[in-house]
């Protein structure tokens, strides 16, 4: 039998779009290719099993070879093989014909959504083409007596197909495709080009893959076991061998396993993360039935998770669509669901089971807890339970334990709780050690996300408000109903105000006069706390209606204290230089002296000695 024949392609020029625009992904024929002959592989297997292939399975191995001299690379399998009409049905029709509509979609689709779907898409058997000017199939199906097939195709619309017998009979079972490597596609020629791409996509098929005789895969990677038949070693190994580059090992680990409504597996590791929002992402390695499809996870895997390592293998998230697609395919929201429920489960039960460990575990996974909580609603209903917040003295308490510890002594007059924290214990420690004196307990939020986070608690926690330790003098930090009796006259305060003024001569200073207590500083800069969040938003890009405070300058409240020894001085001896050198002191120790103004401070400060 010897005949030609037309491939029916509706779409005029297939071959060059496809030549064209997917040149940067021609790498992914060899991943078609493969693939291919894993699964006719993994057909024969399951006729076996059901009987209906009773021969003998021989080795089943995938080989593939590359000739540099004959410009040939063959993808051979032992696989259950096609008769010649099977060609015809499945490479003409079916394989072109999924040819024809990935074009179709691709013309469709914009520029962006272009980028996205290439290498993504099966484009299967037909990818061939990208890199071969010419492409053999020779091929001998499993079943009894059938015959040799032999089809060729140059690229363009015709093909031939023949029956050889003889010496140019196909000895074996199963499928040879030989690739006749087109001129500008020489890099293919290389094994080491080739070596790369198998690493790449193939290194965890399930069928064993050979290039020039060398095994590339593992065939049963962990995810695919039970967590039962593992120990954390296998974990840790795996890990390392997906990351090979990685420092630190992961802090713990989730094996994803489930069937039912959809199909995943995988396991997500917990990095170590540093304290500052640093995204390593395009680390969890995406798979579909152990083929790897994509590093890039964004859409299929919650915003917040993106920050986990690992692989999720998947056959039920689509990869034909473009992202916009993908958002909102129920599949992969069940599956972000799904993700998200099993990172929290996870968390709770290293909470429960060992709370020292969990604590120990805090400064790297307590960025991912709060952002997670800060994403997802839900993840935020079940982590409440368990983030933490550590104090100055660095005690960890989970929510509602801080809410406890604080309720006696932060309470103000209309029963608020009054939480008071420091974004920088460092700079703030005048401030801090202020609040401490008074009983109060100073929490420590000072990584990235936070100022966001106590937005969000400020939000969920009944009658509870935030407030830095700098925001105001600390015996107006949780406003009481207690009043410290000023020792000057409403007439020597109205002067003293006048004084500082004089000296300080900044529109930007506040100046008022309180009644402290004698033990606290003379003067008192504060930045009311409202106003701070404000600009601060502004500051990271908060946007929209916030812009208006951009307008404002900074401002902050002096306070001068009424009860010190030094007010008093200061409006005996109308002493302006004392003034300055009391406010200097309190710019001190807010971080506000800089410049000229310290030069000034500290020759006028050598001077006083
Ligand atoms: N090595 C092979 N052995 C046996 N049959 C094959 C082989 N390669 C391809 N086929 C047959 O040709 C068909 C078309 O292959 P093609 O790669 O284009 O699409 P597919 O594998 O069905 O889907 P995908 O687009 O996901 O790759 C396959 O479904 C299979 O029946």
């Amino acid at each position: 039998m010897q005949e030609t024949g037309s491939i029916s392609i509706h779409t005029e020029n297939i071959f060059p779009i496809i030549k064209k625009f997917l040149y940067s992904d021609h790498e992914i024929f060899l991943r078609e290719l493969v693939s291919n002959a894993v699964d006719a592989t993994q057909k024969l297997q399951s006729l076996a099993r059901q009987g209906e292939f009773q021969g003998e399975l021989g080795e089943l191995k995938v080989r593939v070879t590359v000739d540099k001299e004959t410009r040939k690379i063959t993808v051979s399998d032992h696989g259950l093989g096609m008769s010649a009409e099977e060609i015809k049905k499945y490479i003409n029709q079916i394989a072109f014909s999924g040819a024809t509509e990935f074009v179709e979609k691709y013309k469709e689709t914009d520029a962006t959504a272009k980028d996205q779907i290439i290498g993504q898409f099966g484009l299967g058997f037909y990818s061939s083409f990208m890199v071969a000017k010419e492409v053999e199939i020779w091929s001998q199906s499993y079943q009894e007596g059938a015959l040799t097939a032999h089809w060729t195709c140059d690229g363009s619309t015709s093909y031939t197909i023949d029956e050889p017998t003889g010496e140019h009979a196909k000895a074996e079972r199963g499928t040879d495709v030989v690739l006749h490597v087109a001129d500008d596609s020489d890099e293919f020629l290389e094994v080491e080009r080739l070596r790369t791409i198998l690493t790449k996509y193939c290194k965890f098929l399930p069928v064993p893959i050979e290039l020039e005789g060398q095994l590339i895969n593992d065939t049963t990677p962990i995810w695919t076991k039970q967590p039962s038949e593992l120990t954390d070693e296998d974990y840790l190994k795996f890990y390392q061998e997906l990351y090979p580059m990685s420092m630190d090992a992961p802090l713990f680990w989730i094996h994803l396993n489930v069937d039912y409504p959809f199909n995943l597996t995988g396991i997500l590791y917990f990095p170590k993360v540093k304290d500052e929002l640093q995204f390593s992402r395009n680390k969890i390695q995406l798979y579909s039935h152990q083929v790897f499809i994509t590093d890039e996870v964004k859409d299929v895997v919650p915003e917040f998770l993106m920050l986990l390592h690992g692989v999720i293998d998947s056959p039920d998230i689509p990869l034909n669509v473009s992202r916009s697609f993908l958002q909102a395919d129920a599949a992969v929201r069940k599956i972000n669901t799904y993700i998200t429920r099993k990172v929290a489960d996870k968390l709770g039960d290293l909470f429960k089971k060992d709370r020292a460990g969990y604590e120990a575990k805090w400064s790297d996974i307590g960025m991912f807890v709060k952002y997670g909580m800060l994403s997802d609603e839900k993840f935020y209903d079940r982590a409440k339970d368990f983030v933490l917040l550590k104090n100055v003295a660095g005690k960890l308490f989970t929510l509602s334990e801080y809410t406890e510890h604080v309720q006696a002594n932060q309470q103000d007059k209309d029963g608020n709780t009054v939480v008071l924290y420091t974004n920088d214990a460092e700079a703030q420690h005048g401030f801090v050690v202020a609040a401490q004196e008074r009983g109060y307990d100073v929490l420590n939020l000072d990584q990235v996300l936070d100022s966001h986070f106590i937005g969000q608690l400020e939000q969920k926690l009944e009658k509870t408000s935030f407030k830095r330790v700098d925001a105001d003098t600390v015996g107006k930090l949780i406003e009481k109903d207690e009043a410290t009796e000023s020792v000057l006259s409403e007439d020597d305060q109205t002067k003293l105000a006048e004084a500082f003024k004089t000296a300080i001569a900044n529109d930007a200073m506040h100046v008022k006069v309180a009644a402290l207590s004698p033990q606290d500083a003379p003067v008192v800069i504060t930045q009311n706390e409202f106003m701070r969040r404000m600009k601060d938003m502004q500051r990271t890009g908060g946007g929209g209606g916030m812009q208006m405070f951009g307008a404002f300058p900074e401002s902050f409240d002096v306070t001068v204290n009424a009860n010190h020894p030094v007010a008093q001085r200061v409006l005996a001896e109308g002493g302006e230089q004392l003034a300055r050198q009391a406010f200097d002191l309190a710019r001190l120790a807010q971080g506000l002296l800089k410049g000229e103004a310290l030069t000034a401070f500290v020759k006028r400060s050598t001077e006083l000695l």
